[in-house]
């Protein structure tokens, strides 16, 4: 059994992980911090975990994390990057799910999080944990940065496209949606009912910390820089990110729906839609899945691709045990064959 901490215990992610980590056949959940609610039992905050999850909340300490084989992180940006070097050095891997170690420059992470990087050295270590892309570097990894929610939806959509190098890579844009989960539970007035429900906006056009995360994987795939417009908007649900994706054609393609179900025929966690899909956030929602549509309007030059996923769960801890299975050798979709709740 892989021995399971997880620092940040009380957070929308912290508890999906927990949801997913207790039904998972090979592993022992170990240690579950939280800083508010050390002591206090684990399924009296999550009565959905009774039964399942036996733990209590203990502070974030070295010590007792050390004795895991894996501890996950689902703590605020800034967090990970402090503890990250003294367990990996106790031989513990790591899963950050902030963005520490996403960014590979340092300067970048300095421009878009407003705090220098604490541990520069290992970040050139860390790999940028999209199996889809970087499977085999996962495979041998010590840490990994699991992706950003909207760069997961924005990031599989393009990348057939820009793998086969068929659209103009500086100008593509991504209308991007998500629901309010995605803010985490911390308390904010944004996020109120009474100011998130009823009501549809845009945020974050001037320049969103996810831009530099896209470009630089998007950049990765393709192997040319790119320009992207990113914008995001804040959707009244809870769960779910919806992307659509524009992109222009610079060479004629007979079959746009057949590159992309050859792209991912072998992905168990990338599900492309027949042609002429719309498809809903709610088909994936608690599943670890995207699911993909492929158009190109009037058979014009223009490409739209929709791209779904449940920002808790193939957006961040669905993705995050994805790549611990990886990482242990387990067969991928270990404990990940969750159907999405309907309605
Ligand atoms: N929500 C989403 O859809 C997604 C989130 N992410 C990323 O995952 C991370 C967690 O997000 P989310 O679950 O939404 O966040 P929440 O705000 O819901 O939870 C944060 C958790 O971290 C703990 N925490 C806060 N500060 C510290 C600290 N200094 N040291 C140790 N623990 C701390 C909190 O508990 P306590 O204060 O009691 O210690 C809490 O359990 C973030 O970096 C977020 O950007 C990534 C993809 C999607
Ligand atoms: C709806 C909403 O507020 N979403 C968050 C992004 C999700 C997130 O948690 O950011 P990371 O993926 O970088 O960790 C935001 O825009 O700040």
């Amino acid at each position: 059994m892989i021995k399971v901490g997880i620092v940040g215990g009380t957070g929308y992610t912290g508890v999906e992980l927990l949801r997913l980590l207790a039904q998972h056949p090979q592993v022992a959940l170990q240690a579950i911090t939280s800083r508010s609610e050390a002591g206090m039992p684990v399924a009296q905050m999550f009565p959905n975990l009774r039964g399942r999850v036996n733990l209590t909340f203990t502070e974030p300490s070295v010590d007792n994390l050390s004795q895991c084989d894996v501890v996950f992180f689902a703590t605020p940006n800034g967090v990970a990057m402090k503890q990250v070097p003294e367990l990996l050095a106790k031989g513990v891997k790591v899963i950050d799910l902030a963005a520490d170690f996403r960014l590979k420059n340092p300067v970048d992470w300095q421009q878009w999080y407003g705090m220098p990087h604490a541990c520069e050295d290992i970040l050139a270590e860390a790999v940028y944990g999209l199996p889809e892309v970087n499977r085999e570097a996962i495979k041998k990894a010590r840490l990994v940065a699991n992706p950003g929610c909207y760069p997961t939806a924005v990031q599989l959509g393009f990348l057939p496209l820009l793998k086969a190098g068929l659209v103009d890579a500086n100008s593509l844009i991504a209308d991007a949606k998500s629901g309010v989960s995605g803010a985490g539970r911390k308390a904010e007035v944004h996020t109120l009912l009474c100011e998130a429900g009823d009501s549809f906006k845009a945020y974050g056009v001037a320049g969103h910390r996810h831009l530099p995360e896209i470009k630089q994987g998007l950049q990765h795939i393709g192997g040319q820089a790119v320009g992207l417009t990113f914008v995001p908007h804040l959707l009244p649900m809870i769960r779910g990110i919806h992307a659509t994706l524009y992109a222009r054609l610079t060479q004629d393609v007979s079959d746009l729906q057949a590159l992309y179900e050859q792209t991912y025929a072998n992905e168990s966690f990338v599900d492309v839609l027949p042609a002429g899909s719309h498809p809903e956030t709610r088909s994936v929602r608690g599943a670890n899945v995207c699911r993909i549509a492929v158009h190109r309007p009037q058979g014009g030059d223009t490409v739209v691709i929709l791209s779904v996923i449940d920002n808790l769960v193939k957006g961040a801890a669905g993705q995050a045990v994805q790549n611990m299975n990886i990482m242990f050798g387990l067969a991928e979709d270990t404990g990940l064959m969750h159907i999405a709740l309907l309605p």
